[in-house]
């Protein structure tokens, strides 16, 4: 089943929470709407199942509006951060309660419904809590019976709003594996919602990247991080280093100190240079683009982290944090040289 989302604008009062987003998601597939807070990612998808509707805009199911029908007809499965399941039922039937409400020409027998909730609960390697009540569940097992309830009705599309938003890391990294092998047995087109761009880049096939009720980008994994298209998207995935430079004239200006970089791709103006920390090689002082006086080094793992001061002739110099393997001699009072090895401008407001 694939959903295609066009020009969909929702607005709260005067504020636009989603403005013009398009998308589209293939069968099958995984993804992720990654965004900060507030940039309208469960908007989208409360729309997308049925439990709020656009100003404009259209969603469609397999090419078939799914706008003109109810949350319970579009047959779209849900699993929230909030674990929603019934404290006063087993586990068996949380799990079954979709089954059992399903209406009386579809529904299932009695059998057939015992063995469908055993093969779920067996799909989410939890058949022997059968028994038990939500409240005596870990959080992560809660969710992994909140997904078997979801899938229980053998839902076309499934629905995740920040699944493990209020577990703890250990256990989200776990959840993280166990939902993408489990994507993998059971292929059901999916979008999951997350502001943790770790959990989106290692889960999905594809990321949606969004700001402020816009989405700034579609791709893999390996495009939002290699490839951001915007200076927000470089910002938001993986730690960047962010430097304030103007483009004049085909040439990068820190400050007063002109950069030998390549800048053929920049608009002229005020701009930023972005950086990724672990892009940035160190070598003597008079080499590469950047220069800086080492102000601060502390072991950092497997590597050190430095604080150093860039010279920007007539400026004020501004500080950076880069990382230098641990056997690189480093301490307070060197000045280095630094060169990107990879680098991006993107101009101001661009
Ligand atoms: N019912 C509502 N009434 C008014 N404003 C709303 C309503 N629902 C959402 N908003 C606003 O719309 C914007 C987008 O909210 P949304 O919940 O979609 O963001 P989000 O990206 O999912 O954020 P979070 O990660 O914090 O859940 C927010 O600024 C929010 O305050």
């Amino acid at each position: 089943m694939t959903i295609e989302v066009r020009n969909i604008i929702k607005r709260f009062g005067n504020f636009t929470a989603l403005d013009n987003v398009a998308l589209r998601v293939d069968t099958g597939e995984l993804v992720a709407l990654l965004g900060p807070s507030g940039s309208g990612k469960t908007t989208l998808l409360r729309i997308i199942a049925g439990l709020d509707w656009p100003d404009s805009g259209s969603v469609a199911f397999d090419g078939e509006d799914a706008l003109s029908r109810g949350a319970g007809e579009r047959n779209v499965g849900f699993v929230f951060q909030h674990y929603a399941l019934f404290r006063h039922m087993s586990v068996f039937e949380n799990v079954a309660f979709g089954l059992r409400v399903q209406p009386r020409r579809v529904r299932k027998s009695e059998d057939q419904i015992r063995a469908r909730v055993k093969e779920l609960l067996d799909l989410v390697q939890l058949d022997w809590l059968a028994e038990r009540y939500p409240n005596q569940l870990s959080g992560g097992q809660r969710q992994r019976i909140a997904l078997a309830r979801a899938l229980a009705i053998e839902p076309r599309i499934l629905l995740l709003d920040e699944p493990f938003g209020a577990l703890d890391a250990k256990v989200r990294k776990e959840l993280r594996k166990w939902l993408r092998t489990l994507h993998e047995e059971i292929h059901v087109t999916s979008l999951f919602v997350t502001h943790d761009q770790e959990e989106a880049l290692e889960v999905a096939n594809r990321v949606v990247v969004m700001d402020k009720g816009r989405i700034e980008q579609i791709g893999t994994p390996g495009d939002v991080y290699e490839r951001p298209a915007t200076a927000f998207v470089h910002g938001f995935i993986g730690e960047s280093i962010v430097l304030p430079v103007e483009v004049r004239e085909g040439r990068v200006r820190l400050g007063e100190r002109e950069l030998a970089l390549d800048s053929s791709d920049a608009r002229p103006g005020p701009s930023k240079l972005f950086i990724r920390r672990h892009d940035l090689a160190i070598g003597p002082v008079g080499s590469g683009a950047l220069q800086g006086a080492v102000k601060h080094v502390r072991a950092f793992g497997p590597t050190q982290r430095a604080d150093v001061l860039l010279q920007a002739a007539g400026g004020e110099g501004t500080l950076i944090e880069i990382d230098a393997p641990r056997d690189r001699d480093l301490k307070p009072g060197d000045v280095i040289g630094l060169q990107p090895r990879r680098y991006r401008i993107f101009a101001d407001g661009a």
